[in-house]
């Protein structure tokens, strides 16, 4: 594969364009806003300039809803030999390119399992799918030499494919994805409205959890839009476990000792599944999930201190798995919270304490 266009220069476009430029391909970008597609440009994701004949692949990155619109307009223009999308949703996009009539022996569905609570081309990372699950949905119909490119496309980004029904994806999203944003949104929810005093006390736990919901309402509800009926279905579980969790709670409180323990043994049983379901979520590159452990340094919070630290790890000879950084509210200072192999942690605290760091216990 040697030219590629990608038609939508948001998030996910440039950073497939940066990702794809970065390994010599030639990128035409292009967007309805110019501006979207200058900017691209200007990071070094491709050129705005049009292909002078159709090229080997178009990524159609825009939003759920007009996927269909914009590769009808694509094929009519002849742009590319084989087109893919990156919708986060696949049957919709699936149906309206059967009913518009499209060509779909060159068109193969994709999605790739990353994102960010960002939007635009400015938020874009050339390694944002490293190592992530990139969806591909073919049908009977899809040709070779799409699927092929396709597959480029994913190893070219860094990405491992995994080929799967549209309906099986939209199911499987639906339980990783959208149920979990709404989820997060809720929680965060919670905060808007919250005295200063309480907000001021959040910690991590609270950052993990509400994360995405700092995401772009606008293209979230073309999202659930495109797979309600899944993410509802899910809520409505979760709901019923909401109810579990509400009675065992006022059980708790309950004067009578066999309420309390009937309480007890409810709220045990919902952390315990936790565990389990946490257990089975893959860890880095899709290997089995691995226990990490933490070693944790107070930094100043001042320019250049998180690379210092990253590099005296790097001089200890060890891997940093994860990190997060934790800001205590009105303090000039950070907690960095370094996961490594747990062979690694003493090793890793002794050399940094004897360099001058604060290792926390
Ligand atoms: N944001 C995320 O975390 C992820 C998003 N996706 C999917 O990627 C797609 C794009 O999402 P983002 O990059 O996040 O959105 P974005 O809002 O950053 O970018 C979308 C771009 O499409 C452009 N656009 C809209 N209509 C157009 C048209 N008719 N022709 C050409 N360009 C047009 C917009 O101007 C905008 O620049 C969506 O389908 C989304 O479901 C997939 C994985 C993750
Ligand atoms: O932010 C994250 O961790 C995500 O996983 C974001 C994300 C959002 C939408 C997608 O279709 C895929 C991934």
């Amino acid at each position: 594969m040697r030219t590629v266009a990608v038609v939508g220069t948001g998030l996910i476009g440039t950073s497939a364009a940066l990702a794809l430029s970065a390994r010599g391909i030639t990128v035409h970008l292009e967007d309805a806003d110019a501006d979207a597609a200058r900017t691209a440009a200007s990071l070094g994701a491709g050129t705005v300039e049009e292909p002078a004949g159709p090229v080997d692949l178009a990524v159609v990155a825009v939003p759920p809803a007009l996927v269909g619109k914009v590769l009808a307009d694509c094929q009519r223009r002849g742009l590319a030999r084989s087109y893919t999308d990156v919708a986060s949703v696949k049957s919709g996009p699936r149906a309206e390119v059967a009913a518009l009539g499209l060509d779909t022996t060159h068109y193969i569905g994709g999605h790739p399992m990353a994102g960010r609570e960002r939007s635009g081309p400015l938020a874009a990372r050339a390694d944002l799918f490293e190592g992530r699950p990139w969806v591909l949905t073919p049908t009977p119909d899809t040709d070779t030499e799409t699927l092929n490119a396709a597959l480029e496309l994913v190893a070219l980004c860094g990405a491992m494919p995994v080929v799967m029904d549209a309906a099986a994806h939209d199911r499987a999203v639906a339980l990783v994805s959208h149920a979990p944003q709404l989820l997060s949104s809720l929680v965060a929810a919670r905060l808007e409205h919250a005295d200063d005093t309480a907000v001021r006390l959040a910690g991590q736990g609270v950052r993990d959890v509400t994360r995405i919901a700092a995401s772009d309402p606008r293209m979230w509800l073309d999202i659930l839009a495109a797979n309600a009926g899944m993410v509802a279905d899910i809520l409505d579980e979760v709901a019923s476990d909401l109810q579990d969790t509400v009675a065992a709670l006022r059980a708790l409180e309950a004067g009578d000792e066999a309420m309390r323990q009937g309480g007890s043994a409810g709220i045990e049983a919902v952390m315990r599944r936790g565990n389990l379901g946490h257990a089975r979520i893959p860890g880095k590159h899709g290997a089995p999930p691995t226990r990490y452990e933490t070693v944790v340094v107070a930094i100043g919070d001042q320019p250049g201190e998180l690379g210092r630290l990253f590099r005296e790890v790097a001089r200890a000879g060890v891997n940093i798995e994860d990190v997060a950084i934790d800001h205590s509210a009105g303090r000039q200072v950070g907690l960095v919270q370094l996961s490594v192999n747990p062979g690694s942690v003493h090793q890793l605290a002794r050399a940094l304490a004897e360099r001058g760091w604060d290792v926390r216990d």
